[in-house]
C-alpha cells in the first residue's frame, strides 16, 4: 500500500531529547552533565544493573549522592524517600543507569522539583523518551504525562546490554513492540513516527532470534537498542492507549512485571485492532506474517515467553475488574468491558489471539 502524504495531513514537531548513541558511550556522561550545567547530581541505580562504577567515575566530583533501591510501578513511598534524599544533597540533576523503573523513579523526583534527567537505559522499556510517569499507592497506579518529566539527555551504551538475561530481553523487548503497534494505530500518529515504529518492529523481529542464538553479540544488542530508541521516540510523540492501560491497571492491582504483561496482552490486542489497520497490517507483514497478531503470539513463544496471563498471578476477578476499568480507553476498534473481559480471558487461558469471540 503506497503511502500519500496527501492523504494523510499531519503535526510535526521535533522532540527536545538529545540522544547520545554508541558502544562505550557511557564515559560521556559527565560532559553530558556540564553541558546541561548541572555540578551535582544523584545517581540512581540499582545493585544488579551493570556499569554502576564506570558512571560514578565517570562523573567524578558530579556526583554528589546515589540511590540504588528501585522498583516496577515506582511505589509512591518510594519516590517520596528518593526525592527527600536528593533535597536534602541540594542536587541540580539527576542520572539513572538502568531499565524503567530507575527511569521511572526519576520521574516521580522530577514531576515535583523539575529537575533534568540524564539517562542511561539498559532495558528495551523506552521509558527515557517520554513524558510519561506512573506511580503506584494501594494497588492503583496513577499515570500521566507531563513534559517535565521527560529526560533532558539519553545516553545509549549498547555494551551495558550484552549481560541482559533471556528472562529480561525478550519481554523487554516486546514491551517496545507495544509502543511501535501504539505509535503506529495512534490517531494523531504521523508519517515519521509510523516509519519509526514499522523500522522498530523489523529490527525487534530480526534481532530477537538472533539473541536467542548469541544473547551477547554487540550487533544484535546495538541493533534492539536502537530499535528500543525508535520504539520509545514513537510513543513519546502519540502516547497511551488501551494496550497500555491495561498494562498499568494489571501492574498496579497485582505488581506484575511490566514487560512480561505486555508481552501476553499485546497480540491479543492487535487481534481485536487488525481488522481496522489495513495500512499497518500491510507495512508489518514482512516482518509478522499477514496476521500481526499470530505473528506476535507464535515470537513470544518461539523467544521462550509466557503467553499467559494467569502464569503472571492474574484470576478471573482480576480480569473482570480490570476490564470494567479500562473499557472507553482510547483504541481504534472502541471497546466495551465485556470485549475487554473476553479478550483477557483468552490471555488467562493462554489461547491464540482472536478477533472473533
Ligand atoms: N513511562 C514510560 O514511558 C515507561 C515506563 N515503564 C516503566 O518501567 C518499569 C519497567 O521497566 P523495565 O525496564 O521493564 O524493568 P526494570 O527496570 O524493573 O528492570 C528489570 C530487571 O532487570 C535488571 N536489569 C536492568 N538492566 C540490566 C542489565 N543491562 N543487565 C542485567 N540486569 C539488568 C534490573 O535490575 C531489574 O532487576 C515499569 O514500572 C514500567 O511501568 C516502561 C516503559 C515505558
Ligand atoms: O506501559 C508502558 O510501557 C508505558 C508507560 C508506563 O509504563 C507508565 C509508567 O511509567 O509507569
Amino acid at each position: 500500500m503506497t503511502f500519500s502524504p496527501r492523504n494523510r495531513p499531519f503535526e510535526y514537531e521535533p522532540s527536545p531529547v538529545r540522544v547520545v548513541f554508541g558502544p562505550g558511550r557511557r564515559a560521556e556522561v559527565g560532559e553530558e552533565a556540564d553541558r546541561l550545567g548541572l555540578a551535582k547530581v544523584m545517581l540512581i541505580a540499582d545493585g544488579n544493573t551493570p556499569g554502576g562504577r564506570p558512571v560514578a567515575d565517570a562523573l567524578g566530583d558530579r556526583l554528589a549522592t546515589r540511590w540504588d533501591e528501585v522498583a516496577q510501578h515506582v511505589p509512591v513511598e518510594l519516590a517520596e524517600r528518593a526525592g527527600e534524599r536528593a533535597a536534602a544533597e541540594g542536587v541540580e540533576g539527576l542520572v539513572t543507569l538502568g531499565g524503567g523503573s530507575a527511569t521511572g523513579l526519576a520521574k516521580a523526583i522530577a514531576l515535583d522539583t523539575g529537575l533534568p534527567i540524564i539517562a542511561i537505559p539498559t532495558t528495551y522499556a523506552g521509558s527515557e523518551l517520554t513524558p510519561v510517569f506512573g506511580m503506584t499507592s494501594t494497588h492503583r497506579k496513577r499515570t500521566g504525562v507531563d513534559e517535565r518529566v521527560r529526560p533532558r539527555v539519553v545516553i545509549y551504551d549498547p555494551e551495558l546490554t550484552v549481560g541482559l538475561p533471556p528472562e529480561i530481553t525478550g519481554p523487554s523487548a516486546f514491551n517496545a513492540l507495544a509502543h511501535c503497534l501504539a505509535a503506529l494505530w495512534a490517531p494523531h500518529g504521523d508519517p515519521l513516527t509510523s516509519a519509526l515504529a514499522a523500522d522498530a518492529v523489523r529490527i525487534v523481529t530480526s534481532s530477537l532470534p538472533e539473541l536467542a542464538i548469541t544473547p551477547t553479540d554487540l550487533d544484535a544488542r546495538s541493533g534492539l537498542q536502537y530499535a528500543a530508541f525508535l520504539a520509545g521516540t514513537a510513543l513519546g510523540r502519540t502516547g497511551t492507549g488501551l494496550q497500555h492501560r491495561i498494562c498499568h491497571h494489571l501492574g498496579g492491582k497485582l505488581n506484575l512485571p511490566h514487560a512480561e504483561t505486555h508481552a501476553v496482552i499485546l497480540p491479543h490486542v492487535v487481534a481485536l485492532n487488525s481488522p481496522a489497520g489495513p495500512d499497518w497490517v500491510a507495512r508489518l507483514e514482512p516482518f509478522l506474517g499477514p496476521d500481526p497478531a499470530l505473528g506476535l503470539w507464535n515470537l513470544a513463544r518461539r523467544s521462550g515467553l509466557s503467553t499467559s496471563l494467569s502464569r503472571l498471578g492474574a484470576t478471573e476477578e482480576d480480569v473482570r475488574e480490570v476490564a470494567g476499568q479500562v473499557a472507553g480507553s482510547a483504541n481504534p476498534v472502541p471497546v466495551e468491558a465485556a470485549q475487554v473481559e473476553a479478550l483477557l480471558r483468552r490471555s488467562l487461558d493462554d489461547l491464540p489471539p482472536s478477533a472473533g469471540w
